[in-house]
């Protein structure tokens, strides 16, 4: 099958990734295996940032760090000068680990613990994102409690519903995310933001769901904020420095998927924006951004070893690896639709489709239902493309199975990121009781 994603075959017919053949990597670490292309995330970046320069705007890109969170990617964010979003003590406390400078952090969460926002008070993240009025509560007790301030934004339901996984949507007024438009929650949680003088309101923000591929919803929900704006200028003389429209931009997983680059969704925002606040004379906010999956997920490839071999008469074979839903749970999850090359055998014709099978006791466990590839045999190594978005970081070690080893890739340099779990580690934690 001819692949759109732009793969690197050398003279051994071998797949290769930032200038490395992937098998020689699985010698060195062995299977399975997540491996990055460093400049393909770069390249993302730099996206981004040359739409928001095009259009002359204030802005932040903020790596929604759910979608992929580990020392080295903390790092390479902060080279590149990204905020950070976070949405855990644990993912804070890896971010502070990496010596990232935490007043470029957005705490994100609809259940933020006292805990949790007394670190990130402490630690001096640059913004909490309000969720609810619990939090409001939270947050403002125990600032009085301290005598400080802190920046927030609002997280605004703008109660649109985007077309894409139910899972995974976010912006519809039926969420358990922030403050709903239409009942009147936000604008209540406003006053009560405003009436706080330790609570520093910098903007709004909303979030309308995951992997999009129409740019409408996106410019639906910028036109609403700006109304918002608009209204609440008139009605309480407040105008927002900031507004973040989340994260959200499709990626093309198989070949069939054709969204459009997430650039130009990040265009048709920013255009929505200069228009509503020109027509509206209010100031222009700086746009923020909170992408996750486009900027990791087409740079991951999960490395597998085939295994076994299962005919069943007049069906597609299975044929097995040695990971699965424990290293990437969304084929399981949401159906998610992956393609795979044999990174060994990139010379050969594909033959036949076979269905990709993990090896975890649930008959659910299919990586791939329908791969077009050359024959395998035991041994051969199978790499699942753009796998880089909420896999690794959804793993599980469920059947005790092992975490794999995270490998970033650039110029031909390899950088071992996360280690391979062992068996020890599943252990350590535990205490023998009898
Ligand atoms: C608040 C918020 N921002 C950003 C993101 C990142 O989304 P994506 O990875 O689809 O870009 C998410 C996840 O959907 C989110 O909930
Ligand atoms: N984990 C989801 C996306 C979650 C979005 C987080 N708000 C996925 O793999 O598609």
């Amino acid at each position: 099958m001819e692949h759109n994603f732009n793969l690197v075959t050398n003279d051994q017919h071998h797949l290769e990734i930032g200038g490395l053949d992937t098998v020689e990597l699985v010698q060195k670490y062995q299977t399975p295996l997540v491996v990055y292309d460093v400049s393909k995330i770069k390249q993302q970046i730099a996206g981004f940032k040359t739409v928001f320069e095009q259009n002359d705007v204030d802005y932040e890109i903020s790596y929604a760090s759910k979608a992929f969170s580990c020392l080295g990617i903390y790092q390479l964010m902060q080279k590149e000068n990204l905020h950070l979003d976070v949405v855990s003590g644990g993912e804070l406390f890896t971010a502070q680990q990496a010596g990232f400078d935490l007043s470029k952090v957005s705490f994100h969460g609809n259940n933020k613990s006292l805990a949790e926002i007394e670190t990130a008070v402490e630690a001096g993240v640059g913004i909490i994102v309000l969720d609810n009025f619990d939090e409001i509560d939270l947050l403002s007790n125990y600032l009085a409690d301290t005598h400080q301030q802190a920046n927030v934004l609002m997280r605004i339901t703008p109660g649109i519903s985007a077309h894409t996984h139910n899972y995974i949507q976010t912006g519809q007024e039926d969420s358990k995310f922030g403050f709903d438009l239409n009942s009147g929650q936000a604008e209540k949680a406003l006053k009560i933001i405003l009436a706080n003088p330790d609570l520093i309101m910098k903007g709004f923000h909303s979030h309308i769901g995951s992997q999009i591929f129409e740019v409408n919803g996106f410019e639906m929900a910028a036109e609403k904020l700006v109304d918002l704006a608009h209204d609440w200028y008139r009605k309480y003389d407040y105008q927002p420095e900031v507004i973040n429209v989340g994260g959200g931009f499709g990626i093309a997983y198989t070949n069939e998927d054709k969204p459009l680059a997430p650039e130009v969704f990040v265009d048709a925002i920013i255009k929505k924006i200069k228009e509503k606040t020109t027509e509206y004379g209010l100031q222009m906010p700086a746009i923020w951004i909170e992408p996750g999956r486009s900027i990791v997920g087409p740079a991951g490839y999960n490395l597998y070893t085939v295994g076994s071999r299962k005919e069943v008469p007049g069906k597609d074979a299975y044929v097995s690896v040695d990971g699965g839903m424990g290293d990437n749970i969304r084929p399981a999850l949401y159906q998610a639709e992956y393609e795979a090359v044999v990174a060994n055998k990139m010379n050969q014709e594909t033959v036949e489709t076979v269905r990709v099978a993990g090896k975890y006791c649930e008959s659910g466990d299919i990586l791939i239902q329908q791969a077009a590839l050359p024959k395998t045999q035991p041994g051969d190594v199978v790499a699942m493309l753009n796998t880089g978005a909420y896999g690794y970081s959804m793993a599980s070690n469920y059947n005790r199975n092992l975490k794999p080893a995270v490998v970033f890739v650039e110029n031909g340099q390899d950088k071992l990121a996360i280690k391979r779990q062992t068996y020890q580690d599943l252990i350590q934690l535990e205490n023998q009781l009898y």
